[in-house]
Formats: C-alpha cells, sequence, structure tokens
C-alpha cells in the first residue's frame, strides 16, 4: 500500500503561507506578538489534538523540570505542566509533524524578508540541553490550578529568538478554566496582551527580555505544542559559553584530584 500521502485538500498552499507570514512581519515588528487564528482549519486541528491526547494517554508527558541557574525550587510552585518533546516523524505523530513544518516555513518566508528583527533564524528548536535534533515541545497543564509563574524564555541569551505556540482547547472558557497568557510587553506599548488559549490559535512572539509572561492557573486540561527559533549566532555563542562552562567545570575538578 503507497504511504498514507496527505489529503491534498488540506496542504497548505504557498500564498496562504505568504499571506501569514506578512502578517508575522507587520505585528512582531510592531507588537514583538502576533496572534492568527484559523491556522490549519478545524480537521486539521482536531487530528493534532488527536494525537497529542494518545501521547498523553500512553504516559509520555513528564514533569515540566525547570531550567535554572538559581537554587532548584519544587516546580510544582514553578510551573505546573507536563511536557513531551516531539520532532513529528515518530510513529502516531504525523499531524504534529505538519503543523511543525507549515510553521517552519511560515518562519523561513519572515526571515527572507530579512524581518525577524536583526536576527538570521536558520535552526529551529533543540533540546536545551544541547542535543542537535530538531523538537516541538507538547505541553500539558493538567488542571487543577496548574500554572507557570511570569517568566521570559530566554533572559541570558541561550538563542531562541522567537517562540511560536499552537493552542488545541476547544471552547475554552478562561473564566471557568483560567490557563490565560498574560504578556507584558516591556517595549514602548506596555500594553498587556491576555491571550486565550483557544482551539487552532497560532501565537509568535520574541523569547527574550521583552516578553516575560504567565499562565495563570488553570482548572481544565490545556494543550498547547511550543516550537522555538534559534539565531544561529546568538547559539553558537551560548555553545561556546557552555562548551567554556564545562570546560572550566572538568580543569576545577582535576586540579582538586
Ligand atoms: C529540558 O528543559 C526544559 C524543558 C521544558 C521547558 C519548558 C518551558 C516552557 C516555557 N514557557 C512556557 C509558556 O510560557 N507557555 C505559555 C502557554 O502555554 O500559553 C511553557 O509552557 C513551558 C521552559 C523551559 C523548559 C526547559
Ligand atoms: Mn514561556
Amino acid at each position: 500500500t503507497d504511504a498514507k500521502k496527505p489529503d491534498q485538500s488540506i496542504i497548505m498552499s504557498q500564498q496562504r503561507k505568504r499571506h501569514i507570514a506578512e502578517y508575522v512581519i507587520k505585528c512582531l515588528k510592531q507588537y514583538g506578538i502576533c496572534v492568527f487564528d484559523n491556522f490549519l482549519g478545524v480537521q486539521k486541528g482536531n487530528e493534532i489534538f488527536g494525537e497529542v491526547k494518545h501521547l498523553h494517554s500512553i504516559g509520555a508527558f513528564k514533569d515540566g523540570q525547570v531550567v535554572s541557574e538559581s537554587v532548584p525550587r519544587p516546580t510544582q510552585t514553578i510551573r505546573g505542566d507536563k511536557i513531551a518533546w516531539v520532532a513529528g516523524h515518530e510513529p502516531g505523530c504525523q499531524n504534529i509533524g505538519y503543523l511543525v513544518e507549515n510553521i517552519d516555513s511560515i518562519i523561513m518566508l519572515c526571515n527572507e524578508r530579512r524581518a525577524l528583527d536583526t536576527y538570521h533564524v536558520n535552526g529551529r528548536t533543540k533540546l536545551p540541553v544541547y542535543f542537535c535534533t530538531f523538537l516541538a515541545m507538547v505541553a500539558c497543564y493538567p488542571g487543577h490550578a496548574t500554572r507557570y509563574v511570569r517568566h521570559v524564555d530566554n533572559p541570558n541569551q541561550d538563542g531562541r529568538c522567537v517562540t511560536c505556540i499552537y493552542y488545541l482547547n476547544k471552547n475554552w472558557n478562561v473564566q471557568k478554566s483560567g490557563g490565560l497568557l498574560r504578556i507584558f510587553p516591556q517595549g514602548e506599548s506596555k500594553v498587556i496582551a491576555d491571550i486565550e488559549p483557544i482551539f487552532d490559535r497560532l501565537l509568535f512572539f520574541w523569547s527574550d527580555r521583552r516578553n516575560p509572561h504567565e499562565v495563570q492557573p488553570a482548572y481544565s486540561t490545556r494543550y498547547a505544542i511550543t516550537v522555538w527559533y534559534f539565531d544561529d549566532k546568538q547559539r553558537a555563542a551560548a555553545k561556546e559559553r557552555y562548551m567554556q562552562q564545562v570546560l572550566q567545570q572538568s580543569s576545577k575538578q582535576s586540579s582538586k584530584t
């Protein structure tokens, strides 16, 4: 049997991708944040949601550990999400793969226009511990008031320049279920952005200190898929710093022994 060909009717046209990229460029330049609704449509959105629920049902989600320089505090006070790293070609994840491919091509279109700030985005998410694989982070806030306190995704130049989040939550009611994403833009606009994590919504924002944000307590299961885009120069510098730290640590160790 021939490999399952994606349904031609829902391959996103180049023209639509260009239209979205124009919109993303305009918003990121003006506000540093961009919300685009009805990104893939109900059918594709449902298929992706189904794959994420399947991942959850087979226990693929692990507690979100916090990578922080400060003394690690119990994670449940900082963030309650559970995460699963997905490349998109694993069995049962091809629709997540379709989502990531489409986001990729939009970001690359923005990049061609030299529009992503001074960044040159050529790589996509790699595990924060410097593995060279490209991954999307599927996150679940399992309800019972799980939250993520105000934070910056990339406070110390680790290379990430754009955060892109795709939400999967049907008929989400913030009054009942909370889970609002609140962004506190640090630019001149200073207008707080309250973003509801609604189904088939795509969000982009600069990952650095321009966009501190928080996930308010969620009272229903809240799913999202995040991809971070790297600036290659910043990334290379971060890797260099990381390797220097490792070398210093090992030379300290060897001088002790
Ligand atoms: C291995 O190390 C890891 C592993 C996972 C990590 C996940 C995050 C993270 C950052 N931001 C958000 C967020 O802001 N979500 C906003 C929303 O859902 O609307 C979020 O859900 C998760 C940060 C660092 C990590 C380091
Ligand atoms: Mn974040």
